[in-house]
C-alpha cells in the first residue's frame, strides 16, 4: 500500500522564446503547477498540471486546478486506500472532470511508485522503446517565418512537422509549404477552427497530401466529424474531443477519426492514456503522444508514455531548450536525429533543478497528512 503523507504545490512561470500563436490566441507565457508527493517512507514523486492560465484549449484553468487540488483531490489522496497508481483514476472518479487537475496527481503518483519499485517510469507502463520518434509544431501564421522554422526543425532531424491552420489561414499557407518541401511529412492542426459548412475548404486541403488533420470541428462534434470523415480523405485526428476512454470508445464506434492524439492531461492521467492506448490498439486507430507546451516534468512523463507500442506517429515532445531558456529538470529533454533517448534511471528518469524551480514559482503551497486536510 502507498501512504502519501505530503503533496506540494508550486505554480511556476514562465515565458516562450517564441509567441505560440493558434487562431483560438497567442501563448506568450506560460503558468504550470509542479506537483511534488511525498509517502511516509520520503520517496518522492513528480507530477505536472498542464492546464493553461485561461480556459481557451479546456475549461480548467491554473487556479480551477489549484482549487479541485486542494479541497478535492488532496484530500482523497490522504483518505483512501492506495494499492496502486493505476486504480487512483478510479479513486478520482467521484469528482467529475477536471482531468487536468487529477492527472497532476496521478503522474506523480506513478513516478513515485517506479522509484519505490526502482525501475524506469516507462518499464512500469509496460513501455518497449528505448528511443522515441518526435515531431515538432510551427504555431506561426506567418508564411515566410513558417517556412524558416520548418528549415530549423529539419536540420534537428525532426521526423514530421505540425502546422497550424484556420480558414483565414490554410490553403495559399500550404501551398507555399508543400511549394518548398514537397514531401516532409506535414501535418494540419485546426483546435476546431470549422464547421461542416467548411467542408468544400477542407476537401482542397486533401491535396496537400497530409498526414492528418488534428480537430478541425468542435470539441463535442463527434457525429459530425463522422459525416467530414466519410468525405475527405485526409485522415482525422481527434485532440479535445477525447477526454476520456468513453469518448475515444465513441469516436471510434462512431468513425469520427482514423488517429487519435494522446495526452495524459486532457484525458486524467497515465492509467486513462493507457486504457485508450489499448483501446486503440484493438480497433487500429493509430496514436500518437500530443503536447502542451510543457514544461520539463511533464515532458518527462510524455517520453514514458511514448514508449508504449502504440505509439507509432512521432508526437508532440520537442526539446527543452525549444520553448524555454532553461527548463526546470536535469538533464534537458534533447532531441537528437529525431529522437529522444528514454531514460534508464528510475521513475521519470529526470530531476528536478530546485534552484530554477524556486526561480520561476509564483506561489507556493503545501498540504500535510493531517494538518487541516
Ligand atoms: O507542446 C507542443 O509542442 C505543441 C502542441 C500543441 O499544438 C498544443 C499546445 C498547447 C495546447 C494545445 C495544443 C494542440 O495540440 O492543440
Ligand atoms: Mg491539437
Amino acid at each position: 500500500m502507498l501512504h502519501i503523507n505530503r503533496v506540494n504545490l508550486s505554480v511556476i512561470e514562465m515565458p516562450l522564446k517564441l509567441p505560440f500563436f493558434t487562431h483560438l490566441g497567442t501563448v506568450k507565457k506560460r503558468q504550470s503547477i509542479i506537483i511534488e508527493v511525498m509517502d511516509r517512507d520520503g520517496v518522492s514523486g513528480l507530477g505536472e498540471a498542464v492546464a493553461f492560465s485561461s480556459p481557451w484549449y479546456t475549461e480548467e484553468t491554473t487556479q480551477t486546478v489549484l482549487h479541485m487540488m486542494k479541497d478535492f483531490l488532496i484530500p482523497k489522496l490522504f483518505t483512501e486506500k492506495i494499492n496502486h497508481p493505476a486504480g487512483i483514476s478510479s479513486i478520482f472518479d467521484s469528482i467529475r472532470r477536471n482531468e487536468m487537475a487529477k492527472s497532476g496527481i496521478e503522474t506523480a503518483i506513478w513516478d513515485l511508485y517506479a522509484k519505490k519499485q526502482g525501475i524506469p517510469l516507462s518499464i512500469l507502463l509496460g513501455g518497449s522503446r528505448s528511443e522515441i520518434r518526435t515531431g515538432a509544431v510551427v504555431a506561426t501564421q506567418n508564411e515566410e517565418e513558417a517556412l524558416k522554422q520548418i528549415e530549423y526543425f529539419q536540420e534537428q532531424g525532426y521526423q514530421r512537422i505540425k502546422v497550424k491552420i484556420s480558414p483565414a489561414n490554410d490553403i495559399d499557407f500550404l501551398r507555399a509549404i508543400r511549394k518548398e518541401y514537397p514531401h516532409i511529412p506535414l501535418m494540419a492542426d485546426a483546435n476546431s477552427a470549422y464547421t461542416l459548412n467548411d467542408v468544400g475548404r477542407l476537401k482542397v486541403l486533401d491535396e496537400f497530401q497530409l498526414l492528418m488533420i488534428e480537430q478541425p470541428l468542435s470539441v463535442t462534434d463527434m457525429v459530425d466529424h463522422a459525416t467530414l470523415q466519410r468525405q475527405i480523405a485526409t485522415p482525422i485526428c481527434l485532440d479535445e474531443s477525447i477526454t476520456s476512454y468513453h469518448d475515444a470508445y465513441s469516436a471510434i464506434q462512431l468513425e469520427s477519426c482514423k488517429i487519435i492524439n494522446i495526452k495524459m492531461g486532457r484525458v486524467g492521467g497515465l492509467e486513462n492514456a493507457r486504457r485508450i492506448h489499448d483501446l486503440c490498439v484493438k480497433h487500429q486507430i493509430q496514436i500518437w503522444c500530443g503536447g502542451m507546451i510543457e514544461f520539463g516534468v511533464s515532458r518527462a512523463h510524455n517520453i514514458a508514455l511514448a514508449t508504449l507500442e502504440g505509439f507509432t506517429i512521432p508526437g508532440d515532445i520537442v526539446s527543452s531548450n525549444h520553448y524555454w531558456e532553461e527548463d526546470i529538470i536535469e538533464p534537458f529533454v534533447e532531441v537528437k536525429n529525431g529522437v529522444i533517448s528514454v531514460p534508464a534511471e528510475v521513475g521519470i528518469g529526470f530531476s528536478i533543478n530546485r534552484k530554477r524551480l524556486k526561480e520561476v514559482t509564483i506561489y507556493n503551497e503545501e498540504f500535510v497528512k493531517g494538518k487541516g486536510v
